[in-house]
């Protein structure tokens, strides 16, 4: 079956790939991606200075396998560093880049979409809104107002298809809100649904201890647990969004069944986060394989013959 699809312009081979900040951070871990089966791969959100992040452990996954908690701060090597990535890239490989911005300011992000345009590179920007994990930064994404300024200003610098990795919403409302202000930026091709579910706290029992050290031990949810709040998001901003804008799943893949939901709810490409960093990049192919299984086990030929036909009662 046929596992291919576009985004922002950019063709896709499969769609699957990374989540933003899973084994991306390096040169040598985006060249893992690469030779992986993933059809495409997504840069650790950049800052304008490279950043240490947060002290260990910072990164714990959960009992049962039901999920992960993370507060890594967002450690990386500074946007120059992507930057470089990117101008060596060879964009003729077959798979596409992402890069992932999160500037710690608009002056920030305002500066590195310069640096990006500039540089005027076939890449794709996917804008971080959502990072849950800087001690005393409020996430954009849950500002409507200032994310609405930001997009303002970075939208036409810009001046091309982006997308933008958004927080999970919770409330009908939000969900209007948000697309009411992406559907008013032409550019916007796509958003990325969702991060991880921010400021949960998970506890060891036996010792009675946070797992993480950050924050008193509280931090980003992601993997299964999150499954559910994924798909709604998908869905919600696939139901909302107009102009061809389209949506990036992300949340709760560990198999080509969360893979096949999230394509129902309405995703055009899969990252995968949590179920990445304990498998390894051999997640792609198998996820891949299973996902080809069921297609073929339900006579699908291609994606577009599913992709957002979740039915309701
Ligand atoms: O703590 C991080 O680096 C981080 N962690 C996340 O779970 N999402 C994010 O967007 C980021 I920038």
């Amino acid at each position: 079956a046929d596992l291919s699809t576009s985004i922002a312009g950019v063709k896709l081979p499969n769609l699957l790939l990374n989540a933003s900040g899973v084994n991306c951070r390096y040169e040598n871990e985006l060249q893992q991606l690469l030779d992986s089966s993933a059809g495409s791969l997504v840069t650790k959100s950049a800052t304008l200075n490279s950043r240490d992040g947060n002290p260990e452990p910072r990164y714990a996954p959960l009992a049962g396998q039901i999920g992960s908690i993370n507060s890594m701060g967002l450690p990386n090597q500074g946007y120059e560093y992507y930057l470089e990535y990117a101008k060596k890239f060879d964009y003729n490989n077959g798979k596409p880049l992402f890069i992932s911005l999160a500037g710690m300011s608009l002056a920030d992000n305002k500066a590195m979409c310069e640096a990006f345009r500039d540089a005027n590179l076939p890449c794709v920007l996917e804008i971080n809104f959502s990072c849950p994990n800087l001690p005393g930064k409020p996430q954009l994404g849950y500002d409507m107002e200032a994310m609405e300024a930001a997009l303002k200003v970075l939208a036409p610098i810009i001046g091309k298809p982006f997308g933008i990795k958004l927080p999970p919403y919770f409330d009908i409302a939000h969900f209007d809100q948000a697309a009411a202000i992406f559907n008013k930026f032409d550019n916007i091709a796509y958003v990325t649904c969702i991060n991880s579910v921010g400021n949960g706290l998970a506890i060891d029992w036996e010792s009675e201890t946070a797992l993480i050290k950050p924050k008193d031990g509280f931090g980003g949810l992601g993997g299964l647990m999150v499954l559910q709040t994924s798909l709604a998001n998908v869905n919600a901003f696939y139901r909302r969004l107009n102009n061809g804008k389209q949506v990036i799943a992300c949340g709760g893949v560990t198999s080509g069944k969360e893979a096949f939901l999230h394509i129902l709810a309405g995703a055009s490409a899969v990252q995968i986060g949590t179920q990445l960093q304990e498998e390894g990049t051999g997640v792609f192919e198998r996820v891949s394989k299973e996902l080809q299984e069921i297609m073929a086990a339900k006579g699908y030929k291609n994606v577009e013959e599913f992709r957002g036909k979740v039915k309701t009662l």
